[in-house]
C-alpha cells in the first residue's frame, strides 16, 4: 500500500519529495492536524505516527524537527516552532546573548509507521552549526539563522537560508535522516507504488 507523508508544511514536503524521488516517486501527502506531545523528538514524533496511521488507516510517515541550543542543553529543542513564531529570528539571538556558546544543531526525526496496529520507527539525523544574526531569504522557518559547520566541523560561511536548495539538501538535518529512510524502503519496495 502506497504511503503518505502527513505533513502541513510545503517547505518540508518539497525538500522530502527532493530527496526521497529516487526512492519514492509517487510518495503522497496529506495536511492533518496532528497534536504534539511534550518530550524528547523521537517521542514526539512516533505518537504523531501512530495518531496519523489510525486516521489515514495505512502507512505513513511523518516528521519532527528541532533546533538545539548547546548553551541551553538542547533547548529550545522541538518546541523551536513556538519560539520561533513568538521571539522571531531577532528574540531567538537575544536568547544566546548571555553565553559564548552559539554553537547548535539542528536535528530532524522521521518516524515509519505501518499501520494502525503497528509500532513506529524512526530514523534521526543531525546537523552541526552555530546561531547567528539573520542572513538570506526568509522563506523557511529558522534557515537565516543556522549556520552549519562546513565539512571539516569549522564554521561554514552560509546560512541554510543563503545556501543554494541543491546543498542544503545535500547536507541538512533533513537529508541525514533521510539517508536512513531511504536505506529502509531500499528494503522495503511494498511502500513504492
Ligand atoms: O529545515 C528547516 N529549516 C528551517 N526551519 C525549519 C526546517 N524544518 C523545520 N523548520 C521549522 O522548525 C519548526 C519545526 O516544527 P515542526 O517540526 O513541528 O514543524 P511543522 O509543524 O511546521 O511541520 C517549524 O517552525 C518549521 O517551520
Ligand atoms: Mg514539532
Amino acid at each position: 500500500m502506497a504511503l503518505t507523508f502527513v505533513t502541513g508544511n510545503r517547505n518540508k514536503l518539497a525538500e522530502v519529495q527532493a530527496i526521497l524521488a529516487d526512492v519514492l516517486p509517487n510518495l503522497r501527502s496529506q495536511d492533518l492536524d496532528l497534536p504534539e506531545y511534550q518530550g524528547e523528538s523521537e517521542d514526539i514524533c512516533k505518537e504523531k505516527a501512530k495518531i496519523a496511521a489510525q486516521r489515514v488507516n495505512g502507512p505513513v510517515l511523518v516528521e519532527d524537527t528541532s533546533l538545539c541550543f548547546n548553551a541551553l542543553n538542547g533547548l529550545p529543542g522541538p518546541y523551536i516552532k513556538w519560539f520561533l513564531d513568538k521571539l522571531g529570528h531577532d528574540g531567538l539571538n537575544k536568547l544566546l546573548t548571555a553565553y559564548e556558546d552559539k554553537t547548535a544543531y539542528a536535528q530532524c526525526v522521521f518516524a515509519f509507521c505501518a499501520g494502525p496496529s503497528n509500532e513506529p520507527i524512526t530514523f534521526t539525523g543531525r546537523c552541526p552549526g552555530r546561531i547567528v544574526t539573520a542572513r538570506g531569504p526568509n522563506t523557511f522557518g529558522w534557515d537565516p539563522i543556522f549556520q552549519p559547520d562546513n565539512e571539516q566541523g569549522q564554521p561554514g560561511d552560509k546560512t541554510f537560508a543563503e545556501m543554494d536548495k541543491i546543498i542544503k539538501n545535500q547536507i541538512s538535518h533533513r537529508s541525514q535522516s533521510l539517508k536512513l529512510v531511504k536505506d529502509y524502503f531500499d528494503k522495503h519496495p511494498e511502500y513504492r507504488s
